[in-house]
């Protein structure tokens, strides 16, 4: 059964802490709502921004509300990162993860392998790739994945299906995840193990529905439920996804999760007005369709 997997938004408050608080009630109504995992210290819970200590922060608030944590542990101090993987042992999760070292320029595969292979050694949990070149600069693709030889399984963020297909074709034993909202649907009716969906922060029901319904090969209506769920995402990046997921959040959740870390900045309010005018009647039409309450 594909699995909807949250990269949880870390919400700061105004004075740029974590907020526990807020962290825990988001995590809680994730798990309500049928999520099956939480992806921490991800993109959309701005990792990179996240010192070591506020990393594990995180890891210890969630594992108060679920232990079915990915614990993404990666960062440009491959000290950190081993500390931070042995640091989990105390934890019963699912596993930890790594994004590639993003930033530094060419630098050789063998490198990349190194980091990996290093963070496998150690680690006392399964341990998966995070996959996103956008972001980090870095294809660790299939080939190179079955070459470091040690990843239980890969969070692939592209919008290229057959690259992500092809982890589960060259290393059949890996659990295999997109990183894209839009592909719910898709990967639902391929087989892979699931989607890590930043759109599950603010419409778990949408995606949960959306995985369901092409499950039981309901194609037709899990499609219109993921064009409905595609508009949002678009309408996110005008603004910058980033921060607009705090303000989708609090619009289709009714809570508040506090503000983003700049340089993630939180959206002004003539962009906030925006968006949410850009998203109301999508709302109405999840509404008619019994996707969400009043
Ligand atoms: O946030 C995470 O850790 C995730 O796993 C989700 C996706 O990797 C990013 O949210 C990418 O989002 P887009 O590039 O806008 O599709």
């Amino acid at each position: 059964m594909p699995e909807i997997v949250t990269p949880i938004i870390t919400p700061f408050t105004k004075d740029n802490r974590i907020d526990k608080d807020k962290l825990t009630l988001h995590a809680e109504n994730l798990i309500r709502k049928g999520i099956d995992k939480l992806f921490v210290n991800g993109t959309t819970g701005l990792g990179p921004s996240l010192s070591p200590e506020e990393k594990l922060e995180n890891l210890k608030v969630v594992y108060d509300v679920t232990n079915k944590i990915i614990f993404q542990v990666g960062g440009l101090n491959l000290d950190d990162a081993i500390r931070l993987a042995k640091l989990s042992k105390d934890f019963d999760i699912v596993g930890i993860a790594s994004y590639a070292p993003y930033y530094y320029p060419r630098m050789p595969e063998r490198h990349l392998i190194k980091y990996f292979k290093m963070l496998c050694e150690v680690s006392p949990h399964p341990v998966y790739l995070y996959n996103y070149p956008t972001a980090t600069g870095k294809d660790i693709d299939a080939k190179i994945a079955k070459e470091i030889g040690c990843f239980a399984g890969v969070k692939d963020t592209i919008e290229n299906i057959i690259h992500t297909l092809d982890y589960k074709r060259l290393n059949p034993n890996m659990l295999v995840y997109s990183g894209s909202d839009m592909l719910i649907a898709t990967v639902a009716s391929t087989g892979l193990d699931g989607n890590v969906a930043a759109g599950s922060n603010y419409l778990p029901e949408v995606t949960v529905s959306i995985k369901k319904l092409a499950m039981e090969r309901k194609i037709d209506e899990a499609l219109k439920l993921q064009f409905l769920h595609d508009e949002i995402i678009e309408a996110s990046r005008i603004f910058g996804s980033l921060s607009s997921n705090y303000v989708l959040t609090k619009y289709f959740q009714g809570y508040d999760l506090g503000n983003p870390r700049p340089p993630i900045f939180p959206l002004d309010e003539e962009e906030e007005r925006q968006l949410i005018k850009k998203v109301e009647g999508i709302r109405a039409k999840l509404v008619e369709l019994k996707i969400l309450k009043e």
